[in-house]
Order: structure tokens, then sequence, then C-alpha cells
């Protein structure tokens, strides 16, 4: 069982897929513990799964590697989920196919949790600390600020930054939430963060580095989802719909943390 899976979500990337996958292979070589790679390529229109099983085919590792792949766009929530779910490591560490925080950003986000003090750890963009060499189009940048704002008033959150795409989860504590999650577009960090948060997990938003990369694939309308989906969150949420996740988190709590070199109990 590796130490560390990487999930890269990756719609449309043929031709930035294979630099990234030669960049964070060669990174986890170096690294001091096992990892496995996972792609997760849904209803892509250019030839992005031929190119990434290409790269894996053409470097044969120690390190495992995985290409899932399903016809259908099923939005990058949909797509992480089936990568943390598939994921054998002890901690599962999502990405994003550009790369936009370097995958040498991976300690701030993986250690805490190996160290077990932390079960989910996510990257920002928004902290003191955060360091961003490309912004976004100001377009962007202020309607994530506005969106943040929405977020928090929603779930109670008192995140600055919940869409960076670089999270990693200890996976014995989050599994139960990845499979009660159901939101599939670009809300899901959202639901993520918050089954965690109300699960009574610990949860720490780290400043990293950032730089846009161009080529984003979210337009005006998939940004519209992102809201309509955090309303989907609150009345789920009112429904009682994450109860039996939410319970089944805080049970697999109860069990023995599940890292290396480590025998005790979690707190
Ligand atoms: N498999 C899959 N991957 C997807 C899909 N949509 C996007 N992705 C992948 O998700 C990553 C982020 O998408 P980008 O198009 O690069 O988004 P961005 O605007 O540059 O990214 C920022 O905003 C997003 C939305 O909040 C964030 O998800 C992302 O992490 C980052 O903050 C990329 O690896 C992209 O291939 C999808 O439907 N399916």
């Amino acid at each position: 069982m590796p130490v560390l899976s990487v999930i890269i979500p990756a719609y449309n990337e043929a031709t930035r897929v294979g630099r990234t996958i030669e960049q964070v292979l060669t990174y986890l070589h170096a690294q001091p513990f096992s990892s496995e790679l996972i792609v997760v390529s849904d209803g892509s229109t250019d030839n992005t799964g031929q190119v990434v099983e290409g790269y894996f085919a053409a470097h044969p590792d120690t390190i495992a590697t995985r290409l899932i792949s399903y016809p259908a766009n099923r939005g990058k929530g949909y797509a992480v989920r089936q990568g943390l779910l598939a994921a054998t490591g002890t901690v599962a560490l999502f990405s994003d196919a550009d790369l936009s925080t370097p995958i040498e950003e991976l300690h701030k986000v993986v250690d805490p949790i190996l160290a077990g003090q932390y079960d989910v750890v996510f990257g920002s963009r928004a902290l003191d600390r955060s360091l961003i060499g490309v912004h976004q189009p100001w377009v962007r940048e202020y309607s994530g600020r506005v969106f943040n704002q929405i977020m928090q008033w929603a779930t109670g959150l008192p995140y600055a930054d919940t869409q960076c795409g670089f999270k990693a989860f200890r996976m014995a504590a989050c599994r139960p939430i990845v499979e009660g999650a159901v939101l599939d577009r670009f809300g899901f960090d959202v639901e993520l963060l918050y089954l965690a948060h109300r699960a009574g997990l610990r949860l720490l938003e780290q400043p990293v580095r950032w730089n846009d990369a161009a080529g984003s694939k979210v337009g005006f309308f998939s940004g519209l989802d992102g809201f309509r989906e955090l309303r989907q969150l609150r009345r789920r949420a009112r429904r009682g719909h994450y109860d039996a996740a939410l319970n089944r988190t805080r049970l697999a709590q109860a069990r023995p943390v599940d890292l290396p070199g480590n025998s005790s109990t979690a707190p």
C-alpha cells in the first residue's frame, strides 16, 4: 500500500498533461515514501487518454500509475471522487493538470497529515503567506472572492479559499465523506470541506504557491454551477441528506490511525 496517492483530474488536457506526468513522477521518485499516480479523464474530446497512456507506458517506474476514464463528461468533482475512491494510499492528494500549484508544494499539505496532526490539509491562495506568481484574470479573481464570501455565508465555513485544486486527505478518516458527497461540478471542493468540518475532522488551510496557467475550463456557465451547487449543498444539509455520511465519518475516526509507524488511536 503506497503512502501517497496523487490524483490528477484531466479534461481536454492533451497538450499539457504529459509534461505534468513527467514532472510529478520525477518529483515523487525523489521522495522517501512510496506513491502512486492516478489520472482521471472523462469525456475529453481531444486525445487526453491516449497521451496519458503513452506517457505511462514510456515511463516504467516503481511508482504505480493508473488511468481512470469513462466516456461521459461528469465534471471535475465527480472525476476527483473517482480518483479518491480508487486511491490506495494512506494520504490522497488531488492536483490540477496545469500544476498551478507546483508539485513541490506537496509537503506543505501532506506532511501535517503524515505527522498525525490533521485529516484534511488544503492549499490556499488567499492567506498572508500565499505566494501568487501569476494572478488569475481580474474577473476570475474578483468572482472567486465573491464566491468565497457567499460560500462562508451559506456554509458557515471560515476558510479564505476553498477552490484551490490542491487538497490532501487522510483516507481512513475521509473515505465516508467522499462516498457521501454528490456535487459533480466546481462546488465539490466546498462540499468535501463542509462534510469534513461537520464531522469534526481536523482541517488546515495552508498557504501555497500558485501560478495561473492559460486555458482554464471554467467559463461563465460553469462558474454559475458553483453557485447552484452551493444552494444544493445547503438544501441537502437542511434535509439531513448528509447525516449518514457524517455518522460513518465519526465512526471511522474512532478506529486506529492508519499512518506509517503509528499504532495509536485517533483523538
Ligand atoms: N476529469 C475532469 N477534469 C476536469 C473537468 N473540469 C476540469 N477538470 C480539471 O480540473 C483542473 C482545473 O481545471 P482548470 O480548467 O485548469 O481550472 P482553472 O480555472 O485553471 O482552475 C481554478 O479554478 C477551478 C474552479 O474553481 C478549480 O477547480 C481549480 O483548482 C483552480 O482553482 C484541470 O486539471 C482540469 O483538467 C472535468 O469535467 N473532468
